[in-house]
């Protein structure tokens, strides 16, 4: 159980209080009487320190190698490795995901932080032949300065670590805000990156509400780039602090993702996508299924192939070994996800299970909900539109490809599709007409790669992409360097 520590923020190299004098706990979501730790409720006194700190260290940091750089990447990587377990059973406790999943997102951010180590190594810019014979002329790449990264509850490490790690590879200082949902998490990694012996100011973190230290991060004149992922509707908000002080920004916020099952799919393995996807995690990941677009001649067989194997489900405290799925991660979340059910049932959906609490005295003191089907869903109904965020699946009955697709993209949201067919025909059709960052054929719509882009179309991003080599574009500028002797 709980052994009631109080987690500092991390600034300047200092595990430090708040000026604020305040604390809130961090509730575990699968038994809110327990909490798992206490974390400072800062003040904006406290971003302002941090950013001091994170300016003037930018100096120094982007003065190193980039392989000098990738070696602190590589020592948190390996702090991170030895506490894999510790740190993966703190997420299970703070937000809920079962145990090996958190270890398997632990196991992730080990992977990213080796990934951008290298990235040290690799080439910054281009020779591009200048008119002038005598000139050398080639491009450089520069890092922002300092940047604010807001992150969400959902991944609380790989999340954070994607971003801080190309910050950090590419010459940029950090200050950090995550969720205050899981901020205790975040100040297990924090501990990491101390004990790795990365230089004071580098990397800083404050705890604390979204709409003060989040909001304080985005606004500040000293920060030169803020990367957020989020809803959309802070989303919005931080993009536009962002552009009025002529901050860069990186936005990364819902998905609305459908799933298409084709006449001629493969239905048992169309089933596990839909289940894998659309539930683990309890749903709350942006690329979760959400959507279940199924074609009429195979609707009713595809169904029940998938409320037989929806009951094979075993909901219960991440931490015990028989619980496939956990808890919402927070009391908000499990209000959110029962006013959708709710508005799903008033708007004349019908539903085929769940729909509400887990009715076990057991999971009494949790936040929670049985795997939810909804059928008799039409696009335009709220729960076919807006980002839920958990186990709920709404399927949409068609009857042809081509009502599909337009279905699949009548959406404000554009981040992961998948679709199941053996049709190449359709498979390059979804390919060319689906509007979304991650197209995924006879595959989930879960699953993102660290070395390959990532990111959404329509109002799931602002149009940028993080990870793999492209996360070069958001922390970097280029100069072009004219020399002529
Ligand atoms: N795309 C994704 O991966 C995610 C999408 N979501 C969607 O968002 C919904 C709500 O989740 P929620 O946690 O409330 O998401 P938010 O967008 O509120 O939170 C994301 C981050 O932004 C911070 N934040 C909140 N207000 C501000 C602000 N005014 N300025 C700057 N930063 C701010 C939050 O802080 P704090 O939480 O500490 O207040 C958190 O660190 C979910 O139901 C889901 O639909 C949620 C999480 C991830
Ligand atoms: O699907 C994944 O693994 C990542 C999802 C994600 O980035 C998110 O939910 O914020």
């Amino acid at each position: 159980m709980g052994e009631m520590k109080t987690y500092l923020n991390y600034i300047n190299g200092m595990c430090v209080a708040s000026s604020s004098g305040e604390v809130e706990g961090s509730v575990n979501p699968a038994n809110r009487h327990e909490i798992v730790g206490y974390v400072q409720k800062s003040s904006i006194a406290d971003v302002n320190e941090a950013v001091v700190a994170a300016k003037a260290a930018k100096l120094g940091w982007r003065k190193l190698s980039g392989s000098a750089r990738g070696e602190y990447l590589y020592k948190v990587a390996d702090k991170l490795e030895r506490r894999l377990e510790e740190i993966a059973a703190m997420m299970t406790r703070e937000m809920g995901k079962t145990f090996p999943e958190a270890k398997g997102e632990t196991a992730r951010g080990i992977a990213i932080l080796r990934y951008y180590a290298g990235e040290g190594m690799r080439k910054t810019g281009d020779v591009i032949p200048s008119t002038d014979s005598e000139a050398l002329m080639f491009t450089t790449r520069v890092p922002l300065g300092v940047v604010g990264v807001i992150t969400p509850w959902n991944f609380p490490v790989a999340i954070p670590i994607w971003k801080i790690a190309p910050a950090l590879i590419f010459g940029n200082t950090i200050v950090f805000k995550p969720a205050q949902e899981t901020a205790v998490t975040a100040a297990l990694v924090m501990e990491c990156f101390e004990e790795a012996g990365i230089p004071a100011g580098v990397v800083n973190m404050v705890t604390g509400q979204g709409d003060v230290i989040g909001q304080a991060i985005a606004d500040h004149p000293d920060i030169h780039g803020i990367t957020f992922t989020g809803s959309d509707r802070i989303g919005k908000m931080v993009g536009q602090s962002a552009l009025a002080k002529g901050a860069k920004y990186q936005l990364e916020m819902g998905g609305k993702n459908p799933i298409i099952v084709v006449n001629d799919a493969d239905l048992d393995l169309a089933v596990e996508a839909t289940v894998s996807g659309g539930l683990r995690s309890t749903g709350q990941k942006c690329t979760a299924t959400s959507r279940v677009i199924v074609q009429s001649d195979v609707y009713d067989v595809f169904k029940m192939k998938l409320l037989q194997r929806i009951k094979e489900i075993r909901v219960g405290n991440g931490m015990e070994a028989s619980t496939w799925m956990g808890p919402c991660a927070s009391e908000k979340q499990y209000l959110t996800v029962l006013a959708y059910i709710a508005k799903g049932i008033e708007e004349g959906g019908t539903l085929l299970c769940g729909g509400g609490k887990v009715e076990d005295e057991a999971l009494d003191a949790g936040y929670f909900i049985s795997p939810t089907v909804f059928e008799h869903i039409t696009s335009s109904m709220t729960i076919a539109q807006e980002e839920i965020f958990g186990p709920v699946l709404a399927l949409i009955k068609v009857d042809s490809f081509e009502e599909a697709i337009h279905i699949a993209n009548d959406v404000k949201f554009g981040l992961s599709a998948s679709i199941f067919t053996k049709d190449f025909s359709k498979m390059l059709t979804f390919m060319h007409e689906m509007d979304a960052g991650l197209v995924r054929i006879n595959a989930e719509s879960a699953g993102v790669e660290l070395q390959a882009p990532f990111g959404g179309m329509k109002m799931s991003s602002s149009g940028s992409r993080e990870q793999g080599q492209a996360a070069i574009e958001f922390y970097t500028e280029i100069k072009t360097v004219f020399i002529k002797s």
